[in-house]
């Protein structure tokens, strides 16, 4: 495969928490502009990949190289300024301040380089960062809520903020884990169209997803990881039809 348009490339990358060993000599490429789904059983090495990507972990062995740039020495929030955001698992929110305040903060870390607590004071009279906050709480479906107070959310709106929160900062490219994770089929079907969007707009995104109705409907390229390994990778089509993954994964939930 060209490596030419890939946005990302992890290379040989293994990694072992005490005697297991979560990720084995994986290799993945991330071309630019395309979804790619990265689904596997429960304990696979998904979440420990995530991890590898945005410098939360730091692996055994191999590299991770984002836009040319080998990532090895990088500390997470200079992995972010380069261009890289993720949505996690759990939302990392300020639970005190209102949906616009969150979603101002990263606005300008994004233009100052710094992501500070006390931003606000700094980015409140700012006009075109409030109307920035403001579309993109638009895109992710909580304008109407924007004075609200992030803590007083349902679990699916504080995943959309936090998807808002890393939209503001116009990444090149977004990694989300598990992003339909404990929200109503509703508020899935809106994360989905939400994402849809973005690619529309050329986003790249590498998707952590169990929910088999999200990955086909948005994905481009999908790996499967087993017990930290790759065990296959192409279109959803070739992927739905492979044998080692129905084995490993599919079967139960495709019959
Ligand atoms: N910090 C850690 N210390 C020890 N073991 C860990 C740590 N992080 C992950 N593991 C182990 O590594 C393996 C891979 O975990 P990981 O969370 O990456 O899997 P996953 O595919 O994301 O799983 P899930 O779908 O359940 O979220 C698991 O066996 C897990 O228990």
């Amino acid at each position: 495969m060209s490596t030419q348009n890939m946005v990302l490339n992890v290379a040989d990358v293994s990694k072992s928490f005490g005697g297991l060993k979560a990720l084995s000599d994986v290799d993945l490429q991330i071309e630019e502009g395309t979804v790619h789904a990265i689904i596997g059983p429960n304990g696979a090495g998904k979440s420990t990949l995530l991890n590898v990507c945005i410098g939360r972990i730091t692996p055994d062995t191999g590299h991770v190289i984002f836009d040319g740039e080998v990532l090895d020495s990088h500390q997470p929030h200079e992995i972010n300024q380069l261009g890289v955001s993720r949505v996690f698992q759990t939302p990392e929110i300020f639970a005190d301040l209102s949906l616009l305040d969150n979603v101002m903060i990263p606005a300008f870390a994004r233009r100052d380089g710094a992501f500070r607590f006390n931003a606000i004071q700094a980015v409140s009279g700012q006009a075109d960062i409030r109307e920035e906050a403001e579309a993109v709480l638009r895109d992710v479906g909580l304008h109407e809520q924007r004075h609200a107070l992030a803590g007083s959310l349902s679990r699916g709106d504080k995943r959309r903020l936090e998807m808002g929160m890393c939209l503001i900062q116009r990444p090149k490219l977004l990694l989300l884990d598990e992003p339909t994770a404990g929200m109503s089929r509703h508020d899935t079907n809106m994360t989905i169209d939400l994402l849809k969007r973005l690619k529309q707009r050329g986003m790249t995104k590498v998707i952590i997803e169990h929910d088999m109705h999200v990955v086909f409907s948005l994905a481009d390229r999908i790996s499967v990881l087993a017990q930290g390994r790759i065990i296959a990778e192409g279109s959803p089509e070739e992927v739905r039809a492979d044998p080692k993954v129905k084995e490993a994964y599919l079967g139960e939930s495709e019959q």
